[in-house]
């Protein structure tokens, strides 16, 4: 017997509210929203287990949103966002609709305040951001993250991965409000006021609700609230123990004033990442980033999601291109830590953000020789990150860059050189090209030590250059 809910109250928790195919074997009851019931289910066809969600009460409008959300699910990949397998009709209620995803088990994030230290806070509020940024590229917009649609997954690691549960709300950037007239609850919380008050203008780019809501959860992480209309005050009455730059970035997330916000969830990913590895002490300028990159958040935006943002900010008086080359190191010094965890797909991931930051800075001319020497040092490195051909690429990209930038010339011709010995490196098995590349390292790192003789890291490359080449050192080194 079917209640008006749709529900059938009577029977087996252990059963589906409808017949479905034989394969899915339930396997529990997982929880409830405004028009889903979702059951723990095996499927014995590919052998694992899945999560099941059904139209609570199958109308036009309930379809269409689960259809919805299955469309966003199918659009994106990664780890902080649940995968979606399969939609289908029950076999006896073709009015209705189920959608077979990824099983995710753990804590909310709801359960969670006050009880994690800060760096766990910062990795988890990076990992979400990275999803939310992958969502928005795929140009979609949540529209109601909040911590109890964030359940902490532990993937047989010990990393734990916040993951995004129910999309039935997310839409594309130009629609995104329409969810509060078709009367599905957000969780006003912590939505962003322009999602509340349909009164307030709605001018400005969608996806800023979802930096918001991050914002939002970062903030219920430290003080166990939600934003008030004092964010600032609260953070400094409840969380005495969050530091200074982490509360100034969490404001920046929840302004009331969208413009005023952090402009792009990779932006955030970025900012939470390098406030993670300004613990390096040989890496001074990384403090500075975070601030920098508040104030300017417009003008970075505008680069990293070709998207052009007005600000009011005095952009010439700050070297905001040096932003690039310290966020191109601070990316590839979490690359690195994510490869030492083999968590390669992730280092994948944030490999690609490194080469974007570095290339930018060489678009800039800001990279002097720690930033080029740094990029230098992550394109030649063997760690399975890139495919030869792709490395390839990589360099000779890099080398036409250079050629471009008006640092000094010897610290072109040195960074030169490293490309072009690891080029010849990667065709050892061509003789022609190898011998191509190793002549145009020599001659580029002669040239570098022309100007300085004495520098020993020139006189180095060169040994290193020409024993490759079995030629005899002719006792520099
Ligand atoms: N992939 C999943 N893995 C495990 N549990 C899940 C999953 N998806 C949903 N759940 C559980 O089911 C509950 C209801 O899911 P969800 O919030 O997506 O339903 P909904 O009806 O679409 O929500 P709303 O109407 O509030 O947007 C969740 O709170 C969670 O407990």
């Amino acid at each position: 017997m079917l209640t008006e809910e749709g529900v059938d109250k009577t029977a087996d928790p252990l059963r589906f509210p409808y017949r479905i195919a034989s394969r899915y074997h339930c396997k529990g009851y997982l929880g409830s929203g405004g028009s889903g019931l979702v059951f723990k289910a095996w499927d014995d066809l590919l052998q694992r287990m899945v999560a099941i969600k059904f139209i609570r009460n199958p109308t036009f409008v309930t379809r269409q949103r689960l259809v919805s959300e299955a469309r966003a699910l199918a659009k994106v990949n990664h780890p902080s966002l649940c995968s979606i397998y399969d939609i289908g009709e029950p076999v006896d209620e073709h009015s209705s609709l189920f959608m077979v995803m990824e099983l995710i088990e753990g804590a909310r994030l709801s359960e969670l305040a006050g009880q994690l230290n800060i760096e766990t806070t910062v990795r988890l509020i990076q990992k979400l951001a990275e999803g939310v940024a992958q969502l928005h590229a795929a140009g979609l917009v949540h529209n109601d993250i909040n911590p109890t649609n964030v359940i902490i997954k532990h993937n047989n690691s010990d990393e734990p991965i916040p993951t995004l549960i129910d999309l039935s709300v997310a839409d594309t950037p130009s629609k995104a409000y329409r969810n509060r007239q078709t009367g599905f609850g957000l969780t006003p919380l912590f939505s962003a006021p322009e999602q509340n008050d349909p009164k307030l203008k709605q001018t400005h780019r969608r996806e800023l609700v979802d930096i918001y809501s991050l914002g939002a959860l970062m903030f219920f992480l430290f003080t166990g609230q939600a934003p008030t209309s004092n964010p600032e005050q609260q953070l400094n009455e409840h969380a005495a123990q969050c530091p200074a730059r982490l509360k100034k970035l969490i404001v920046k997330c929840v302004a009331n004033d969208p413009a005023q916000r952090i402009q792009s969830a990779s932006l955030l990913a970025q900012n939470l990442a390098a406030y993670r590895y300004q613990r390096y002490s040989w890496f001074p300028v990384t403090a500075l980033v975070i601030t920098i990159t508040i104030l300017f958040t417009a003008t970075i935006a505008a680069f990293s999601d070709n998207n052009s943002i007005a600000t009011t900010e005095p952009l010439e008086q700050i070297d905001v291109e040096s932003i690039w080359t310290h966020q191109g190191i601070a990316y590839s010094l979490y690359t690195k830590e994510l490869l030492r965890q083999n968590r390669l797909r992730e280092a994948r991931q944030q490999a690609n953000l490194t080469v974007r930051f570095f290339q930018s800075a060489l678009k800039n001319n800001s990279a002097e020789i720690t930033a080029l020497s740094e990029f230098i040092d992550f394109l030649e490195r063997d760690d399975g990150l890139f495919n030869p051909s792709e490395r390839t690429a990589l360099l000779l990209d890099t080398a036409s860059r250079i050629e471009k930038t008006e640092v000094e010339q010897h610290i072109r011709a040195y960074a030169l050189a490293k490309i072009y010995f690891k080029l010849a490196k990667l065709h050892r098995s061509q003789p022609h090209l190898h011998s191509r590349w190793r002549e145009r390292a020599l001659s580029a790192v002669s040239s570098a030590l022309e100007q300085h003789p004495n520098s020993q890291r020139y006189q180095q490359l060169r040994c290193i250059i020409k024993a490759e080449n079995q030629q005899s050192s002719g006792g520099t080194c």
